[in-house]
């Protein structure tokens, strides 16, 4: 088995005008692994780095933004199986944050489309597979 790559990935989550808990999310790029689909801002944790500080760079250069609070919300492990028989299958490991509190607004920063949605608004987006665990844990969770 290839090895597994291990991702810092945040939960951007703010109050929307009505009070409603909303999460901020990007597209990823169409020509990026599960590219087209929406995610969660983040990125692969550098061999010098903690997940930590791999959160807090990723979350600065993808979106802008410098992270205040966040707590630990899940680990996902997952392979995504490689349709093309001459790649490799891709095992990642997600690590997610719940980032509740931030300095600046967050704003994708490679060109990616983004955006604010709910909970409810997720159920007619299109995520990567092991997001369904992640987007799971939020509605069962007091910070959904
Ligand atoms: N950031 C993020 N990655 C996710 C999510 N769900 C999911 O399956 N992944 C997968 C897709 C990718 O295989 C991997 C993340 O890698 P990435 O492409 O974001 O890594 P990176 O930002 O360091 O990008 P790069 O510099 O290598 O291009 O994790 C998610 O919600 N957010
Ligand atoms: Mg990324």
């Amino acid at each position: 088995m290839n090895k597994v790559v291990h991702v810092a990935v945040g939960v951007i989550k703010s109050e929307n005008a009505e009070g409603f808990p909303h999460y901020f999310l990007t597209k990823r790029l169409e020509n990026a692994h599960q590219g087209g689909k929406w995610e969660f801002p983040g990125g692969k944790v550098e061999a010098d780095e903690t997940v930590a500080q791999a959160l807090a760079r990723e979350l600065k250069e993808e979106v802008g933004i410098d992270i205040l609070s966040c707590q630990a919300l899940i680990k996902i492990e997952h392979t995504y199986l490689a349709k093309d028989k001459s790649k490799q299958d891709k095992h990642v490991c997600l690590d997610v944050y719940l980032v509740d509190n931030f300095l600046g607004e967050p704003s994708a920063q490679e060109g990616q489309g983004e955006g604010w949605f709910t909970l409810k608004q997720f159920d007619s987006l299109e995520f990567p597979e092991a997001n369904k665990e992640i987007i799971a844990e939020l509605k069962r969770s007091s910070t959904g």
